[in-house]
């Protein structure tokens, strides 16, 4: 059967190593259809012939997880459960991720324009002094040397480095403080921190920015400049051929190694469509309703879901 990044799946039958029985979850009333055991993806992709321990015969919703057509990506699937949002629920924390130049905080500061009421960023902390305008908990949360190794011992930064001697990092605090005003907090963190936030307190929703063609990268940032010294606004450069096929590679790269925690890819060709397709998706992410999540993120989630959705209960 034919399927897609993000479609939700129902395993019927694993009997076989290298083809189950799938049909799609969305609608109760379609046929099975044979589709690629994980097994069978992952020695495709990877040249390994693992068998599953899973047992068989039991009934499980798997979600396509890379692009079915990207010949160089790892095909994997991941166990989900479904979970129902309702509207008195914190939204799921939004995770931008990309190549560095792809557009990140470009769709961000877009989003937050567009509408402020729902959309929030985790503000990142720094151990530097304060510079002119800035402001405490807008710009950055100014905090001391001792403070910020504080909070590194104790696993409260997601992401963090030092630059021209001081610290810079984001936290957890700092999502879960947007969090709890209803808004959805954006966050911007490389894919590999991906894991520290991957829990039902967060439910991140995963963004993958895209750069699109060279050529298209050629055409839409022509005249573009972009800051390679955030802290120096004067090194402003323009995109090189070299920046260009870095941002290509880099993202080839990301996309095999986590693409299978990636919810949505946008690709940042024309800058208004991409944030167009990205609003429009985030919008539904607010909205309460099923989302298909994880299914280690958490079983009390699952039980509340089992309550509200009497035809997906017992599939499980
Ligand atoms: N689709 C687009 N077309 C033209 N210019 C774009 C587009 N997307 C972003 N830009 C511009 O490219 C530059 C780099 O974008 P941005 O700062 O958002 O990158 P980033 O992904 O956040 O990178 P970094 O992680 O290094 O900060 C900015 O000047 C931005 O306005």
């Amino acid at each position: 059967m034919a399927f897609k990044r993000g479609d939700v799946l129902q395993i019927v039958n694993m009997d076989d190593d290298t083809w189950w029985q799938a049909r799609s979850a969305r609608n109760d009333s379609s046929r099975a259809g044979l589709i690629p055991s994980k097994q069978l993806q992952e020695r495709r992709s990877f040249r390994l012939s693992r068998k599953s321990g899973r047992t068989k015969n039991a009934s499980w919703f798997w979600r396509w997880s890379t692009e079915v057509q990207g010949a160089t990506c790892p095909h994997t699937y991941r166990e989900v459960i479904p979970y129902l949002r309702e509207a008195k629920d914190k939204q799921r924390l939004i995770t931008l991720v990309g190549p560095s130049g792809v557009g990140v905080n470009e769709l961000r500061r877009r989003l937050v324009i567009s509408d402020p009421d729902r959309y929030g960023v985790s503000v990142p902390y720094t151990t530097r002094e304060k510079k002119g305008q800035e402001r405490e908990g807008v710009d950055y949360h100014f905090v001391s040397v001792h403070k910020f190794e504080e909070d590194i011992l104790n696993h409260r930064l997601i992401e963090y480095g030092s630059y021209k001697g001081h610290y810079y990092g984001t936290s957890l605090d700092s999502a879960h403080r947007v969090m709890v005003t209803g808004k959805m907090c954006l966050m911007d963190v490389h894919p590999s921190k991906i894991k520290f936030i991957d829990t039902s307190k967060f439910k991140p929703y995963v963004v993958f920015v895209k750069p699109p063609s060279i050529e298209e990268l050629r055409l839409t940032r022509r005249r573009v400049k972009f800051l390679c010294d955030k802290e120096d606004p004067n090194q402003v450069h323009t995109f090189t051929e070299e920046n260009f096929q870095d941002m290509i590679d880099l993202a080839e790269t990301m996309e095999i190694q986590y693409g299978h925690l990636f919810d949505k890819i946008i690709v940042n060709g024309d800058v208004a469509t991409a944030f167009k397709e990205l609003k429009e998706d985030l919008e539904k992410v607010a909205e309460p309703g099923i989302h298909w999540v994880p299914k280690e993120w958490s079983r009390p989630t699952l039980k509340k879901t089992q309550r509200s959705c009497g035809h997906l209960t017992g599939l499980f």
